[in-house]
Formats: C-alpha cells, sequence, structure tokens
C-alpha cells in the first residue's frame, strides 16, 4: 500500500508541500498535537514526529494521539531504530548517505526492519544528506558534511540514490542551522534526478527562505524549530504555507 506516497504525489501535481516537523522530546504528547492542529490550520499537509534524541515511548505517545484526532499523514522521522510507532501513517526509512559510519547507512535500518514490518505503516524509501553545518543530526550522524559551495556533489548524491531505488531525497542542513540550504543545492538535485521527491529542511524560519527553496526544486519543506519558538503557531505556519504555494505558481 503506498498511500501516503500517493497522496504526496497528488498534492505535487498542482502545488508544492509542507511538512511540519514535531520533535516528541520538546513537549507532552498532548501539546504535541495542540501544535498539530494549529500548524493545519496554517495550512501545513503532514506531521512529521522525530528528533536525534527522542525515546520509543515518546514517539509511540506522540503518535498515538495525533492519530485520534487530525487527518493529515503522520510521518515518523526516524532518529534511531527506537523510533519505529504502529500508530504512525508512514516512516521515512533513511539511509543517511554521507555519513561515514556504517550504522546509520544499513545498520540501523536492518536492525530496525523486522519492527517496521510489523508496524504495518507504509515505507518510504529515503536518501538523507547533511550539508555544513549539520547541527546535532552531523554530529550524532559522523557525517562527511556536504560544502555549502558544492551543489554538484548534492546532485550527485541524489542522482545515486535515484539509482538505488530511493523515492525521496532530504536535504538537511541540520535542526535549527543558522542558513538554510543554499537554493542552488536543490536546483542542481531537482535537475539531475527524474522522478525523485526532493525534501529540504534546516534553518528555514520565514516566508522568503521558504520560498526560495520551494522555487529552486524543493517539492516539500520541512520546517521545524519555528513552532517551537513562535507564541503564534497557526499565523507562523500560514506565511510559511502562502509563500510555498506562491512559489508553486
Ligand atoms: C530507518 C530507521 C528506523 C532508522 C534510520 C535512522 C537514521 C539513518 C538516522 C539518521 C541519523 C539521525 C540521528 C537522524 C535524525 C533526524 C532527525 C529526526 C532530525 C531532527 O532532529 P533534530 O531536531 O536535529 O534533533 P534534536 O532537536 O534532538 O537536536
Ligand atoms: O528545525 P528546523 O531548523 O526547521 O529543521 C527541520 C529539519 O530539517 C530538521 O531535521
Ligand atoms: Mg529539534
Amino acid at each position: 500500500m503506498k498511500i501516503v506516497e500517493e497522496q504526496i504525489r497528488e498534492i505535487l501535481k498542482t502545488r508544492k508541500i509542507h511538512f511540519t516537523l514535531i520533535d516528541p522530546d520538546e513537549q507532552t504528547p498532548e501539546s504535541a498535537l495542540e501544535i498539530a492542529k494549529l500548524a493545519i490550520e496554517g495550512g501545513t499537509d503532514g506531521i512529521m514526529i522525530g528528533g536525534s534524541t527522542v525515546n520509543n515511548e515518546e514517539v509511540d505517545l506522540t503518535c498515538k494521539i495525533l492519530s485520534e484526532n487530525i487527518d493529515v499523514p503522520i510521518i515518523l522521522f526516524p532518529g534511531n531504530i527506537n523510533s519505529v510507532s504502529k500508530y504512525a501513517d508512514a516512516i521515512f526509512f533513511m539511509t543517511y548517505v554521507n555519513s561515514t559510519n556504517p550504522y546509520w547507512i544499513v545498520g540501523a535500518q536492518a536492525l530496525a526492519s523486522m519492527a517496521v514490518k510489523q508496524s504495518g505503516i507504509e515505507v518510504l524509501p529515503m536518501g538523507y544528506m547533511v550539508v555544513e553545518p549539520g547541527g546535532t543530526v552531523g554530529w550524532v550522524g559522523d557525517a562527511k558534511l556536504v560544502p555549502r559551495n558544492k551543489p554538484k556533489l548534492t546532485a550527485a548524491y541524489a542522482l545515486s540514490s535515484q539509482y538505488l531505488g530511493q523515492r525521496f531525497f532530504y536535504i538537511e542542513a541540520g535542526s535549527g542551522a543558522d542558513k538554510p540550504i543554499p537554493p542552488e543545492m536543490i536546483a542542481y538535485s531537482k535537475k539531475a534526478t527524474d522522478d525523485m521527491i526532493i525534501i529540504v529542511g534546516g534553518g528555514i524560519r520565514d516566508a522568503e527562505a521558504a520560498y526560495t527553496a520551494a522555487k529552486a526544486g524543493g517539492d516539500i519543506i520541512v520546517t521545524g524549530t519555528i513552532v517551537e519558538e513562535t507564541d503564534d503557531v497557526k499565523s507562523k505556519i500560514l506565511e510559511i504555507t502562502e509563500a510555498i504555494k506562491k512559489a508553486s505558481q
């Protein structure tokens, strides 16, 4: 079953997409639900659940309460093998393409695979590439960070991910990065690949940055930290989703 992926591809026929990343170790499941509801009112298309230091219970309880109360897709963005929950709709089954540690390239995936099958959730195969500055996830993942002025390297990783069978490619600057991904990196990756869904995240805080990422070729724009920082989640997400729609025209 490929329901979530089909929904994503259906929306992409007419416009670009926004996902809100909720880190389950930043708030209670009840607060996560409040944030998700406001983000949906602001026009977000899906909720990603993940963080680099989460535990299984936090992930499970957050996915459970969301699944009982919201209709947009809930997609796991796993920081490790303990980030699997049957209450999600899908999982970004990701390989960390520029890690130097085989654990993050294929080890964690092998260890988690049976739990993913047992959960029955949809699998979205994804290449995950981390660019300078990389933040926590660059450090945790033993990354050989891609230099910001090397868009061709990004495109090569994107194309190799396509040839390896992945259908999603995530270009990550690191959560809370001071600067988002350079638009050239996004454009080169989009151009180099055929049917790949390009996801962009890290350090996107305002309409202008979201517009730039979508206009450059990003199919899904992810924001996480801004919902942790703002007092008005709905307005902030609305600003971002409006910019993404504008970039889709
Ligand atoms: C396929 C399965 C089950 C596991 C693969 C796991 C892999 C390859 C993970 C990549 C490395 C990693 C730690 C990714 C984390 C991605 C993520 C959830 C980032 C968002 O978290 P941050 O917001 O950076 O985390 P903190 O807020 O905790 O710093
Ligand atoms: O928290 P921000 O900076 O929005 O980043 C989102 C996501 O790309 C992190 O994995
Ligand atoms: Mg975070």
